[in-house]
């Protein structure tokens, strides 16, 4: 369960991304973040992740509030979400594999099993065979699978996807939609952020809905 209550956030240059935010993102569901572009999308994720902090207001992970989280308990708050930034983070000097094993690698699992992972999930994002391309190499399109794949490997409890079908032609938009449904039908929570009103009615999903950093809409299509 994600909650944003009150939430607020006023860049260092006095612009307020975001003004008196409040949802919830129930456990296990699949609710998408749409609105127009500089809505506050991708601070609401940045917000969630930690990657950045409020300016006022609270955001509580499974009932743990987010800004309390410090050292170990921030790096266990991280490792239960998958994050697909809008801008890829990849390491764009290394190959697909070393960015997509990294989440398995650093949790000490054993390089068969890594092995057999990525392929897995490169196969299901649909770039088998693209383990020993180099990232910087790679179309826009193919850097944001990478970036899902990696997001997946490790099947945490909560995925936050910033666009991740932004880059990508229709096709290959639905087969990511795809994995994501299957993530979640599997227990992961999804949050997913798009500007893709059409996609957000056709699946008939729960969304929020944010304008000018305010929330203006919540429901159901
Ligand atoms: N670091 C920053 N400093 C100042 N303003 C920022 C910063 N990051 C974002 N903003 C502003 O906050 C607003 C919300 O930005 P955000 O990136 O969250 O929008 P978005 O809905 O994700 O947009 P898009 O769909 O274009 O990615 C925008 O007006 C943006 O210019």
């Amino acid at each position: 369960m994600i909650q944003m209550l009150s939430v607020s956030k006023r860049y260092d240059d006095g612009y307020y991304g975001l003004r008196d935010i409040t949802f919830k993102v129930g456990p296990g569901k699949f609710v998408f973040l749409t609105g127009e572009s500089g809505a506050g999308k991708s601070t609401v994720l940045r917000l969630i992740y930690r990657a950045e902090r409020p300016t006022n207001g609270t955001i509580l992970v499974d009932g743990a509030d987010t800004a309390a989280a410090h050292g170990g308990s921030l790096t266990s708050l991280r490792r239960r979400m998958g994050m697909v930034f809008q801008d890829y983070m990849l390491l764009f000097d290394r190959t697909v594999y070393e960015n997509v094993e990294l989440p398995l690698a650093v949790r000490g699992v054993g390089k068969g099993i890594i092995s057999q992972e990525v392929d897995k999930y490169l196969d299901q994002v649909g770039l088998a065979g693209y383990q020993r391309r180099l990232c910087c190499s790679l179309s826009g399109g193919e850097k944001q699978r990478v970036a899902l794949a990696r997001a997946l490997i490790a099947k945490p409890d909560i995925i936050l996807a910033d666009e991740p079908t932004g880059n990508l032609d229709l096709s290959n938009g639905e087969k990511i939609v795809e994995v994501l449904h299957d993530a979640n039908r599997q227990g992961a929570t999804v949050f997913m952020a798009t500007h893709d009103l059409y996609l957000v009615q056709s699946t008939r999903l729960p969304f929020v809905r944010l304008r000018g950093g305010r929330k203006v809409e919540e429901g159901n299509f």
